[in-house]
């Protein structure tokens, strides 16, 4: 499967009391990836939530992936992302098996990068690019950086923080395969427009 087109990230604060909704309202208008981001310790919310994405991926053969957390990633047979401190990759690629979608925050540090290739990582996430409200301390990172990684490395490349439709073409234009958006997705008034938003960023995929 090509990873390339729209990352949607799920904010448990933003999207409260319309969760699936939004949600489904994004797989309809086109999602490569989903990732469930959740912050809190609510393990048994966490699992509802989670198993409730697996159903609605399954149904838009959408690629449902977890963060932080493996072992609700191996619970539920899904993919997980992973942060410099949320785990090794290696031991995370044995317990999930060869075909699962494993991705890993780089910051700005091709290093970083090159390292979790050889480790496994199915994507690498470059970030932030701009200002974000969902993780305003996020170290951030130049679109001359994309350039060194697109001659690097040979594996899809993710793009993450303040991306909105607005800014998101000069990222595909140096060579990201992923956009990955919170707020520029599901910061949205109605479904309807969150819906127009998916559409959207997929079509920046296709000049
Ligand atoms: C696609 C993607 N890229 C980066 C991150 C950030 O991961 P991390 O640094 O572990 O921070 P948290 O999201 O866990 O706060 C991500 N989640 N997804
Ligand atoms: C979760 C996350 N990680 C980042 C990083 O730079 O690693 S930026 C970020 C927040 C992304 O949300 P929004 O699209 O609303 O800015
Ligand atoms: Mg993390």
């Amino acid at each position: 499967m090509k990873l390339r087109g729209l990352y949607a990230i799920t904010d448990s604060t933003l999207l409260e009391g319309k969760f699936l909704s939004y949600v489904e309202a994004a797989l309809e208008g086109g999602v490569t990836l989903l990732q469930y981001r959740d912050k809190s310790s609510d393990e048994a919310r966490r699992l509802r939530e989670a198993e409730a994405l697996r159903d609605l991926c399954e149904r838009y053969k959408t690629q449902l992936i977890i963060n932080d957390d493996a072992e609700l990633a191996a619970r539920l047979n899904v993919g997980v992302h992973l942060g410099q401190t949320d785990g090794p990759l290696s031991p995370t690629r044995a317990l999930l098996g060869s075909k699962a979608i494993i991705g890993s925050t780089c910051h700005a540090q091709l290093a970083l990068a090159e390292q979790a290739a050889k480790e496994g990582a199915s994507y690498v996430a470059f970030g932030r690019f701009f200002n974000s409200s969902t993780k305003p301390g996020a170290p951030s990172c130049s679109l001359g950086l994309l350039d060194d990684a697109r001659r690097t490395l040979q594996l899809p490349i993710c793009a993450i923080g303040g991306i909105t439709l607005d800014n998101a073409a000069p990222l595909v234009a140096h060579g990201v395969d992923l956009l990955a958006v919170v707020h520029g997705l599901f910061g949205a008034e109605s479904t309807t427009e969150v819906t127009r938003r998916a559409r959207a960023f997929n079509e920046l995929f296709k000049s």
